[in-house]
């Protein structure tokens, strides 16, 4: 029976240098979860973890139910995309997409192997490409067909890691979305590793946030952008400040003035505001808020991100707001004005604060 992976108090690292401490994660099946953390936060040894290429210390993983925690990684049935893509350059992208049907657990009878291919490499749109050679395939075409190569033995789980790490931009967002695509249409469970905020928001049923190889939040998307539960996770999953707050009788009070608490459990204090720049509002000098000074505006395409500092601050990162504002009337540099939270707010411990 299908019930995907989990991942149960994992402690791995390299000789006596502990990277991971105490990983749970459960992916269900068909849901595709990010690990989104900084270079060095253990990403890539938590996808070794479970891919069966490094031995954890301490904890299991489990696939489909079963413990394979000391199975060896081509008895496991996991399914993994490397950075690059890593094709075989010798071998068509037909010869690529059947490699592991030719053999271990995934391995089936020549024509059904050939039927098995024809399927991957239409679910991915590269049927005309089949007899070509890596080297001759566009670095979005490469991915696809290291996504269909990982899909081909029909895995408990896939792992991508940053597969789109080293397209650029332009292509980045078009070539995830055609693997993302093609991860859904195969009903896949994915796991996919990611130092990119953006990217974990964007195709993720779950974000999981990995600090010093130590889970801090895993959430959906929304959920963890609105309610982050500390002050590193707000600021790793979209530019926010933080304003030291009081929370009282459902209210929040902070520099900024007063407003209604939007947080689940508040927790004890002190307590910091999140506040997001789409969260804040300018208004002309004698209006409601606190008074401040436009520092300097940013043109976005759509908005202007305007830099505020509050009167009677000295300009640091605690004090200078980000406003996202509408670009029907640009305030410009050294204009009076006035901010205040546009709605209600949320509040997280102060302590520890982002790095
Ligand atoms: N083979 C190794 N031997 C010793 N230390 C290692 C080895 N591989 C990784 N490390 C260390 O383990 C820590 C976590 O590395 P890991 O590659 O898991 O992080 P990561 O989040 O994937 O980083 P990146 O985004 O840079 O790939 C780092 O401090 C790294 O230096």
């Amino acid at each position: 029976m299908r019930t995907g992976l989990s991942v149960r108090g994992v402690r791995a690292g390299y000789g006596r240098d502990p990277v991971l401490h105490g990983i749970d994660l459960d992916v269900a099946p068909g849901e595709l979860v990010s690990v989104l953390g900084a270079s060095g936060s253990g990403k890539t040894t938590l996808l070794r973890v479970v891919a069966g290429l490094h031995r954890p210390s301490a904890g299991t993983v489990h696939l489909d139910g079963d413990d394979v925690t000391a199975v060896a990684p081509e008895r496991r049935r996991v399914g993994l995309v490397p950075q690059e893509g890593a094709l075989f350059a010798h071998l068509t992208v037909a010869g690529n997409v059947g490699f592991g049907l030719r053999r271990g657990p995934g391995r089936r009878p020549a024509a059904a192997a050939r039927g098995r291919v024809a399927e991957l490499l239409a679910l991915v749109g590269l049927t005309a490409e089949a007899d070509r050679l890596p080297h001759a395939l566009s670095g979005g075409e490469r991915r696809r067909v290291a996504l269909a190569r990982a899909l081909a033995p029909d895995p408990r789980v896939v792992l991508l890691d940053e597969p789109f790490s080293a397209l650029d931009a332009g292509l980045r967002e078009q070539v995830r979305g055609e693997v993302v695509a093609a991860l859904r249409a195969a009903d896949a469970t994915g796991v996919l590793i990611t130092h990119d905020r953006r990217e974990a928001l964007a195709v993720s049923d779950r974000v999981a946030v990995l600090h010093d190889g130590r889970l801090e939040q895993t959430a959906p998307p929304r959920e963890l952008y609105a309610a982050p539960a500390s002050a590193r996770v707000a600021g790793f999953v979209g530019d926010a400040v933080l304003l030291p707050a009081r929370v009282e009788a459902g209210t929040v009070t902070t520099a900024l003035g007063a407003a209604p608490c939007r947080t689940a459990d508040v927790p004890a204090a002190p307590l910091v505001a999140v506040l997001r720049p789409e969260e804040l509002e300018l208004g002309g000098a004698d209006g409601p808020g606190a008074p401040a000074r436009v520092g300097s505006v940013d043109f976005v395409g759509d908005a202007v991100l305007v830099t505020v500092l509050l009167d009677g601050r000295v300009p640091d990162r605690g004090t200078l707001l980000r406003v996202r504002a509408g670009t029907d009337r640009v305030p410009h540099p050294g204009d009076r004005c006035r901010v205040r939270s546009r709605g209600a707010v949320h509040v997280v411990p102060a302590v520890p604060g982002p790095r």
